[in-house]
């Protein structure tokens, strides 16, 4: 998962406070927002600045109507309101304690829709939605490059959950996004053991009890393999030759680490101010929030100025993606001045360049879970959260015999008189 900077609010639900509103569930448990209203939009073509908005944002929506027509109104209607209604369904669902064993049947569930997104292109579904090879070119190749670093050849669903990425109303936690699972710790008064897990081993089959040997972090030895006993487990991980480390052993069927490649991304943070002549821009003041691009051909993804997480004005840190690490002189055709600079490469997100028909499940064996499957469909700290409350139900229904809400399909309609949980 790669955490952004932006976040949903109800991210908040995940610790089963629902119902309510989702901005005052963060304040209930201590998250206060940050708003990202009054940003502005550019699109870099290689050789101009195609379009850049104003900070009002009627005056926005005016310059945006007049270069996409009716496109930029209509894929607010169907992804912002349409699918995001029917995605915000896992919230009920969930609630009444329904829970899925595939990525596909828990898609099902919110809309059977989404589970064909997962078979056609972002591009091809746009097309046939009427979409304009325009808008799919920039709008939509530039959400992807800034949300997932790769093209409008992606599959449709993680293409949708890109343009929601985009969406006016987003929001950041205060403090960081690192706060969210630092309260959940503290809510689920979780005992945390800081170690790297080397091996899982089964020791008795029917119920299955599990030995983990990990390495102990806070340890006298840093090198002590510690080994602790359990009942269930949840791998949050994801199960990839060049990222995992955990070998499973004395299974009769093998748990294998699965064959999608992950997007190697370069970020690179800049302290500085942009190089306005270059984008052909009157001063740096005029360099847009966030400049997405609307080629793979372009060296960097995108360019984003960064709202401190303290929510301070003034940093001018500049975030940088690039699918190849940015060198010097890159950094000093982008930037005038650089007063500092920080790079990171990581695995961020799968590579969707697959058909995503056979995902990972989420019980890899008999009371052994896998939040990461849910990433394969669409990578986000949303998706994280609805997979990890999915994992837990699953393991509380299987721990108590309640296996009828189990892959059961549901009746959103009703979901009122059902919730239990
Ligand atoms: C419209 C539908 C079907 C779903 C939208 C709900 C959702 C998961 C929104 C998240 C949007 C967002 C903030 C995306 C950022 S891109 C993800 C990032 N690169 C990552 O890997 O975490």
């Amino acid at each position: 998962m790669g955490l952004d900077q932006i976040s949903h609010a109800y991210l908040c639900y995940c610790i089963g406070l629902d119902q309510i509103s989702h901005a005052y569930l963060c304040y209930c448990i201590g998250l206060d927002q940050i708003s990202h209203a009054g940003g502005t939009l550019g699109i870099w073509n290689g050789e101009e600045v195609v379009v850049k908005t104003s900070k009002y944002k009627v005056v926005a929506m005016a310059q945006l109507l007049w270069r996409y027509g009716m496109d930029i109104y209509n894929i607010q209607n169907w992804v912002q309101t349409e699918l995001m209604n029917d995605f915000m369904k896992i919230y009920d669902i969930q609630a009444g304690g329904h829970a899925y064993t595939s990525v596909t049947d828990l898609l099902a569930a919110m809309n059977p829709k989404f589970v064909d997104y997962l078979s056609i292109t972002i591009k091809d579904l746009m097309k046939k939605e009427g979409y304009s090879d325009k808008f799919i070119n920039e709008m939509v190749m530039g959400a992807l490059r800034t949300n997932y670093g790769q093209t409008t050849d992606v599959p449709a669903f993680v293409g949708v959950v890109s343009m929601a990425g985009v969406d006016d109303g987003l929001w950041s936690v205060k403090g960081g996004n690192k706060k969210v699972p630092e309260l959940l710790v503290k809510h689920a008064k979780a005992n945390v053991i800081e170690g790297e897990v080397k091996v899982v081993r089964l020791v008795e089959e029917d119920p299955p009890l599990y030995e983990i040997d990990y390495k102990c972090k806070n340890c006298a030895s840093v090198n002590e393999i510690k080994t602790r006993e359990y009942d269930i487990l949840v791998v949050a991980k994801p199960l990839h030759p060049d990222i995992n480390s955990i070998k499973f052993e004395g299974f009769t069927t093998e748990i294998k680490n699965f064959p999608h490649k992950y997007h190697v991304l370069t970020t690179t943070m800049i302290k500085g101010s942009p190089n306005a002549t270059y984008f052909g821009l009157n001063s740096p003041d005029d360099f847009p929030t966030e400049l997405l691009t609307g080629s793979d051909k372009i060296h960097f993804n995108s360019i984003g100025k960064q709202k401190s997480v303290n929510d301070v004005d003034g940093t001018s840190v500049y975030k940088v993606f690039t699918n190849t690490p940015l060198d010097k002189e890159k950094v000093k055709t982008y930037f005038n001045s650089e007063d500092d600079l920080r790079m990171v490469f990581w695995r961020s997100y799968p590579e969707y360049d697959f058909k995503a028909d056979s995902l990972p499940p989420f019980v890899l064996h008999d009371k052994i879970y896998y939040v990461n499957a849910i990433e394969l469909a669409a990578s986000a700290m949303e998706m994280s959260v609805l997979s990890a409350k999915n994992v837990a139900l699953l393991a509380h229904h299987h721990w108590t015999g309640n296996l009828d809400k189990i892959d059961e399909p549901f009746d959103v309609k009703g979901a009122a008189d059902k919730t239990e949980l």
